[in-house]
């Protein structure tokens, strides 16, 4: 793995680190594999870089969006990670409906949307059960908690190692989420990490050794690219 840490000096420096990262590999995916897969994740964090996104001219045509964690809600409730997303950056360019794969929130069992994603993804990589495709690149937050997507502490998601997709609980809201070893297998995973909430759970995150089950992003350890950005509020302790 070829893991970069840095630590920018404020969220704005961070937002335009990680638009230059994205921006880098668009042209190289497209020559290699004739398109750009992008796993989007939710928070606050990443709004400003998709507002960012927005404002590019970009081969929209040949660009996928897939979102790494979605809040069990409709598209248009103020949790959705898919609204923000739309609003943010995603209806502002020109690109195909068909383009965009957001996770279903509408069947009866979240079990059963997470399977129907799952299909749905093994249709857009050509892929088969049991084989984890690599998307481009999975932006990923990280929670106070340590959780990163909606693998949270102590949850069963943490446990599924079979999937691409599963059910990840946040106390009594129901969530999908990317399973552990489907981001470990992306080209590249980018961390976006902002705001001095997050110093405790980092130190853990980046300690010799911890628990997974208590600090899950130690359990994102891809086998290409990791970036973690942090900004300096975030990151200050951080030894690199
Ligand atoms: O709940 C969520 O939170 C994490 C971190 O969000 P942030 O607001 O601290 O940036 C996010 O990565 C995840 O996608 C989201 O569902």
């Amino acid at each position: 793995m070829n893991k970069k840490v840095e630590v920018l000096p404020d969220k704005n420096a961070l937002v335009e680190r990680a638009l230059l990262l994205i921006l880098s590999k668009v042209e190289p995916s497209i020559q290699q594999r004739g398109r750009f897969t992008i796993a989007l994740s939710g928070g606050s964090t990443p709004k400003p870089l998709y507002e960012a996104l927005s404002q590019k001219k970009l081969p929209w045509d040949k660009i996928h969006v897939l979102w790494g964690d979605e809040r069990y809600v409709a598209p248009d409730h103020p949790d959705s990670n898919q609204l923000m997303a739309r609003n943010a950056w995603l209806d502002k360019v020109d690109i195909p409906a068909e383009n965009i794969h957001a996770m279903p929130t509408d069947a009866a069992e979240p079990s059963q949307a997470a399977q129907q994603y799952e299909q749905h993804l093994q249709e857009l990589f050509n892929s088969s059960q049991g084989e984890f495709p690599a998307i481009d690149v999975i932006l990923l937050g990280m929670g106070d908690d340590a959780h990163t997507a909606s693998l949270f502490p102590n949850t069963e998601a943490l446990k599924v190692t079979d999937k691409l997709i599963t059910v990840g609980n946040k106390d009594s809201s129901v969530r999908l989420t990317f399973t552990y070893p489907f981001i470990n297998a992306a080209e590249c995973v980018i961390f976006l990490v902002s705001g001095e909430n997050k110093r405790p759970a980092l130190a853990q995150v980046f300690a010799p050794t911890a628990s997974e089950t208590i600090y899950p992003s130690r359990l994102i350890q891809p086998q290409k690219e990791l970036w973690w950005l942090l900004d300096e509020a975030a990151g200050a302790e951080i030894k690199i």
